[in-house]
């Protein structure tokens, strides 16, 4: 069982230091190591089982601030959905360009998840932070930990976890996106990534009860680390 407290927004350490360099927009010259000029500090990673409501809640923080979010669109190799569209749900890239990218430098995270490549590139950060806004984007748990590490990209790392696992599989379900085969395997999964709730590698986590509620939650944390007024 990994049931989450119901009261939505569950502490999970302090800020990091990193987090606190936010609200200087950068001021603190040199403690960015510097990579072109540009400044990726304000950001926002949000990771979480599959189905659990990360697209539903960014669409929401979006649309309510469409001037101050911006999504940084992955990258992948995995071929396309009916009614998926390049450019708008995902950067779709065959593996000989994406391989290419990789060995360019041009991916801050990548992985290889059940056969298909995912990544986010530093010019889909760039495309919303050269515009002045945040960067936002649903990652999954290894993206984080490699996103971590990175020198200069400096998100906020938030989890959004369900109610419950039923909940959970209700909306993997509900979606009606993926075969039998493919929700087990996502629910499987789902327990992993749940161990790292804990872990140290997330600076909070919110539960995605109603959307309003965690909608609301986000929004506390995000003026908590100076990324909202
Ligand atoms: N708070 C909620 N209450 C009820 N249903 C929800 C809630 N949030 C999202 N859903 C529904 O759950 C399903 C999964 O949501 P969504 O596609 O946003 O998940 P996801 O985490 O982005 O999944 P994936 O990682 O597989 O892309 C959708 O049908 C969505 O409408």
């Amino acid at each position: 069982m990994w049931l989450c407290s119901p009261s939505c927004v569950v502490a999970a350490g302090e800020f990091s230091r990193s987090h606190l360099r936010m609200s200087c927009q950068c001021s603190c010259a040199g403690s960015h190591a510097a990579t072109a000029g540009h400044v990726y500090s304000r950001g926002i990673a949000l990771a979480g089982p599959s189905g659990v409501g990360k697209s539903t809640i960014i669409h929401a923080l979006m649309a309510k601030y469409p001037d101050k979010f911006g999504f940084s669109l992955s990258a992948t190799t995995r071929q396309p959905r009916p009614g998926e569209v390049n450019g708008r749900d995902y950067q779709f890239l065959n593996r000989e360009r994406f391989q290419e990218l990789i060995a360019q430098g041009e991916f801050v995270e990548h992985a290889d998840v059940h056969g298909n490549f995912y990544g986010t590139t530093k010019s889909a950060v760039d495309n919303v932070t050269s515009i002045g806004k945040i960067w936002l984007k649903d990652i999954d748990c290894c993206g984080c930990q490699q996103l971590k590490k990175h020198p200069t990209f400096h998100p906020i790392f938030i989890m959004v976890v369900a109610p419950d696992e039923a909940e959970l599989e209700r909306r993997l379900r509900g979606r009606g996106t993926e075969t039998e085969e493919v929700v087990q395997r996502r629910l499987r999964d789902a327990i992993e990534e749940m161990k790292q709730k804990d872990s140290g590698l997330f600076d909070r986590v919110v539960v995605n009860g109603t959307v309003e509620q965690c909608l609301r939650d986000l929004e506390a944390v995000l003026r908590e680390a100076h990324l909202l007024d």
